[in-house]
């Protein structure tokens, strides 16, 4: 649905150069809800506007739905813009205008009629939740009914794509997590396609399918959401996760401390239907080992639910031995810290 090629964007010349992409490669599906997470002045905003060439890239090719853009006239782009919806992290409402007239915008410059742009918005009010608000202004709006008004604005023109500008960045927990239900909510209903930027991994975790970690101008790592966040490869990536730790100094204590017996600090993975199974009972009630929980988790990946367990196991060297080894046999990820 969405190839980038070799985008490269230096913004100014000469010794003012700054390079906010270099040779970047993406592949987003269609359907699919895609997450770029990175660091402030990792390139994500840079990223995301080369994608409807808000900002046109340095170098490199720029595919959404076989149509290369940075090829087209002012006029077939302007064309095929109208597919590609965006909301943004401060809304760019018109704060002259009602959310009725907000969100109609779009249908006027492109010349729809009347009647059809009234029918069309309705819709779009009631599919947001704003039919009560549609005579009001932004500034009598609430930050998450402004995204909302956002929302119903971008779609207004039916696009196939959406792209997410820090959409939730200005927003508090609740009400971020009402816009990501939403955004997961016209995903399923539409089959749109989705592409966000953002700086945390609660918003990654909560609606996304893959994503892709920008740091320095470049892709560093890319995956399934599962797989990136519960087995990150790259140090930037190991650093968002770390950020949702609350825990590190008591953990470290317990890592820390000294037994009699031989004893070793694991962190074990459940995923999907495994985190509500009584595997570890199980298999140290057969090995004989005991264990004290250090730290742990249950929480969903989407809707996919999750468990992290970081225990000490102790006992004799081969029972623990054969505790690892039955875990990983029962499908567990097993990770030995010492
Ligand atoms: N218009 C511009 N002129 C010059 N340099 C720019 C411009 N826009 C961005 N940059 C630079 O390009 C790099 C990437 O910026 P970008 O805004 O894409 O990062 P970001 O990951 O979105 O950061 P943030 O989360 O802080 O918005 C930064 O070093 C930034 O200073």
């Amino acid at each position: 649905m969405i190839e980038l090629k070799g985008l490269t964007k230096v913004y100014g010349k000469g010794s003012k150069a700054a390079t906010a992409l270099s040779g970047l490669n993406l592949s987003i599906q269609k359907g699919e809800i895609f997450g770029v997470i990175g660091h402030s002045g990792a390139g994500k905003s840079t990223l995301i506007r080369c994608i409807n060439l808000l900002e046109r890239p340095t170098e490199g090719e720029v595919w959404v739905d076989g149509v290369e853009l940075t090829s087209l006239s002012q006029g077939q782009l302007q064309e095929r813009r109208r597919k590609i919806g965006m909301i943004f992290q401060h809304f760019n409402l018109l704060s002259s205008a009602t959310v009725y007239d907000n969100i109609a915008f779009p249908l006027r410059l492109s010349g729809t009629p009347k009647a059809q742009i009234e029918q069309k918005v309705l819709g779009l009010l009631s599919l947001v939740g704003l039919e009560e608000h549609s005579r009001k202004y932004p500034a009598q709006l609430s930050g998450g009914q402004k995204q909302r008004v956002g929302v119903a604005r971008a779609l207004a023109s039916d696009p196939d794509v959406l792209l997410c500008d820090e959409a939730t960045s200005a927003l508090d927990p609740q009400t971020t997590d009402s816009i990501l239900r939403l955004l997961l909510d016209i995903n399923r209903k539409f089959h749109l396609t989705i592409v966000l930027i953002t700086h945390e991994m609660h918003v990654i975790q909560s609606i996304c399918d893959r994503v892709a970690v920008i740091h320095g101008g470049g892709i560093v790592e890319q995956g399934e959401v599962a797989t990136v966040f519960l087995k990150p490869q790259h140090e930037v990536t190991k650093d968002f996760i770390r950020s949702e730790h609350q825990h590190e100094g008591p953990l470290r204590v317990a890592l820390d401390a000294v037994h009699g017996q031989y004893s070793t600090s694991v962190k074990i993975t459940f995923l999907g239907q495994k985190t509500y199974e009584s595997t570890l009972s199980h298999v140290v009630r057969r090995t004989g080992v005991d264990f004290a929980i250090l730290q742990g988790t249950i929480s969903t990946i989407k809707d996919v639910p999750y468990g992290q367990l970081l225990v000490r196991f102790e006992g004799s060297l081969e029972a623990v031995e054969a505790t690892l080894a039955e875990l990983t046999a029962q499908g567990l990820d097993v990770e030995v810290f010492g």
